[in-house]
């Protein structure tokens, strides 16, 4: 029997539902949406509302556990269901009305979790920020085009009137939550960020069409805030499209250096094209590939590296609905999107030896797209990089910061919606310590990447193909090279073997001659005439060792015995023939040829003998040669 509370009022079954299957999507890895359906009940929106949320604040929910010990003195409280519930209590309707059981337990620590959520860091950065959040509407100057005191008076002379600059960051967010029209406010940290009402339409802008102003979140300006890339330098952006940081690079730069901006899907790159034009960005140089088919040799002097990843996207507050999981991405779904973005950062920190500040970036909340991110690529790289302080950085303005629960600690940067009323997004500082020696980091097997890519980017697979034609264009010349080379060894072996067989005939001939004309003669005569045969035979073999540098494979030996088996056959033949005709005068000399040697093969090749070379008596000669090869 279950140890669980057994009580009157019953837990509403919406809770009892959604704790069930928060378990099963995290313990079974089941998809949200089928187990949702399979219930059957009638509230499916607000089941799957809560069930993403719970999804959402495991890390957090596991922390407050601990932290206040709930599980540990409350045996009886089914882990899932307190998990569920605290979510709504702490985050959603953040009250519970129903007096079952294990509802009064939870809210008897509500307290306790209230103030250790607080300790955390917790309150109200995970949930329903999309329907609370009136964020501003952001402008980035296009500081290529005007400066930011010219927008400001354009923007004055429409009528808009400008809040006096904030001091603090806390002053400077009272600001922000109550803008309205006719005010708007200039970013604190980044001065080419302004901030307007958030009802706020710009698209209509004549500055906006024109590519003067730039329509893009103050979180998603950060990056590039913080790389601070210096005039004059090569900066390498490993996920362009659509070009956003791109763009915002070449503006910091003032077209005075160089940005190679990568971008592997075509679409997306199309439209990075189109972006890059109407900005001027003119230093950049966009490249429509996967930023791992880069030759990392050729961009060897590469100083600042962007890897803005793609990511589940949970961080974004206006996010379209996505197709399953509206800012949950299935726990698969996160760790594929996990290891992905691990190869992509590892592979911007191992293969640029000049890179001396690199950013990693995404706009996710998800711990496991980020600081669990920068843990694993961290351990890889020793001391060659350290993280950066971004609470430095931005001189103590900054309030969101990573996890001090992993090893990156508070290092990085969030922005969190409800706090700093921008979209959701994560930021850590990588620079390069040249005192240590970059050690080397083999990228795992191709097929597990591109299976990554597939799986995260969605791109479609005759797309792949095309950014990788590139590379199997490589491989066919390679191939081609090698088998015109085959050929060509080929031929020259044939030629050889024809020299060979002109050899063997030639001294068949000769023999044959000589064997005509010492009919009668004395066996010492015939002896010199076929020694004269021998050395011919010698010299075309020397002929043939001429190009026998060439003969390196086994093939040739082949080809060889192949041609002198023939021969044989032949001579065979002709010896049969004689033998036939001529029986009765045969005589029998056998003669001992030297040793060839082929020392570059290192094979031997050791004419035996002449055997038998059987002299009709006045009229015919035949021989037959016997090869050895040694090894
Ligand atoms: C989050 S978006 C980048 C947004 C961009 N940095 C901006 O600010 O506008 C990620 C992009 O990286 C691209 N991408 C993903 N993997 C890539 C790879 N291996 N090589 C090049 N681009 C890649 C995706 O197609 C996608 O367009």
């Amino acid at each position: 029997m279950s140890n669980e509370f057994v009580h009157s009022v019953t837990v509403p079954r919406i809770y009892k539902i959604t704790a069930d299957i928060v378990r099963r999507v995290r313990e079974d890895g089941a998809s949200l949406k089928t187990l949702i359906y399979e219930k059957k009940h009638p509230n499916v929106a607000g089941i799957y509302g809560l069930a993403v949320n719970t999804l959402q604040a495991l890390p957090q929910l596991d922390q407050l556990f601990d932290k206040t010990q709930i599980l540990t003195e409350q045996p009886r409280l089914n882990p899932w269901l307190a998990r569920v519930l605290i979510t709504e209590l702490l985050w959603r309707k953040r009250c519970l009305k129903n007096r079952s059981k294990p509802v009064l337990t939870v809210l008897a620590y509500e307290n306790k979790l209230r103030e250790e959520s607080i300790n955390l860091g917790y309150i109200e950065t995970f949930v329903d920020h999309k329907d609370k959040v009136k964020r501003p509407r952001y402008v980035r100057v296009n500081t290529l085009l005007l400066t930011v005191e010219e927008a400001i008076s354009f923007f004055q002379q429409d009528g808009w009137q400008l809040l006096p600059k904030s001091t603090t960051y806390s002053s400077y967010l009272q600001s922000l939550s109550q803008l309205s029209k006719p005010y708007f406010i200039q970013d604190l940290h980044i001065p080419e960020i302004l901030a307007f009402p958030s009802s706020t339409i710009f698209h209509d802008h004549s500055g906006y069409r024109d590519g003067k102003l730039i329509l893009q979140d103050k979180a998603s300006s950060l990056p590039v805030h913080l790389l601070n890339p210096i005039s004059g330098s090569t900066v390498l952006d490993m996920c362009a499209a659509p070009g956003m940081k791109t763009t915002h690079v070449a503006a910091k730069l003032q077209n005075n250096g160089k940005v190679y901006a990568v971008e592997i899907d075509a679409k997306r790159f199309k439209i990075l094209i189109t972006q890059l034009e109407k900005t001027h960005a003119l230093c950049v140089e966009p490249l429509n590939q996967d930023v791992l088919t880069l030759d990392p040799k050729l961009y060897s002097y590469v100083e600042y590296i962007l890897v803005d990843p793609t990511c589940s996207g949970s961080g974004i507050i206006d996010r379209p609905k996505q197709s399953d999981m509206d800012g949950m991405p299935e726990p698969k779904r996160l760790k594929n999107l996990q290891s992905f973005q691990v190869y992509l950062l590892r592979y911007a920190l191992f293969n640029f030896p000049n890179a001396k500040r690199i950013i990693y970036s995404t706009c996710s909340l998800h711990p496991e797209e980020n600081e669990e991110v920068v843990d694993e690529v961290l351990a890889n790289v020793g001391n060659a990089y350290r993280l950066l302080p971004v609470r430095q950085l931005l001189k103590n303005n900054w309030t969101n910061f990573s996890s001090k629960k992993y090893n990156c600690g508070d290092l990085c940067l969030y922005s969190k919606p409800n706090d700093d009323f921008c979209n959701g997004f994560f930021v850590a500082v990588f620079e390069r310590n040249f005192d240590v020696i970059l050690p080397k980091c083999k990228l795992k097997g191709g097929n597990e990447y591109m299976n990554l890519i597939e799986t995260n980017l969605n791109i479609k697979k005759d797309d792949m193909a095309k950014t990788f034609a590139h590379q199997q264009e490589k491989c066919e010349k390679k191939k081609k090279k090698k088998k015109k080379k085959k050929k060509e060894e080929k031929e020259i072996i044939s030629m050889n073997n024809e020299q060979m067989k002109i050899s063997a005939d030639i001294v068949e001939f000769k023999v044959l001659d000589v064997d005509s004309k010492i009919k009668a003669k004395s066996k010492k005569e015939e002896f010199e005439k076929i020694d004269v045969c021998n050395d011919s035979f010698n010299f075309n073999y020397k002929v043939l060792n001429e190009s026998k540098d060439i003969q390196k494979e086994t093939l040739d030996v082949m080809e060889m015995k192949k041609s002198r088996k023939k021969r044989k056959s032949k001579h065979e033949n002709i010896f049969q023939e004689l033998i036939m005709t001529k029986k009765e005068q045969t005589k029998e000399i056998e003669i001992e040829l030297p040793k060839i040697k082929k020392k570059k093969e290192n094979k031997e090749i050791k004419i035996d003998k002449i055997q038998q070379v059987e002299i009709e008596s006045g009229k015919n000669c035949n021989w037959t040669i016997k090869e050895e090869e040694k090894k």
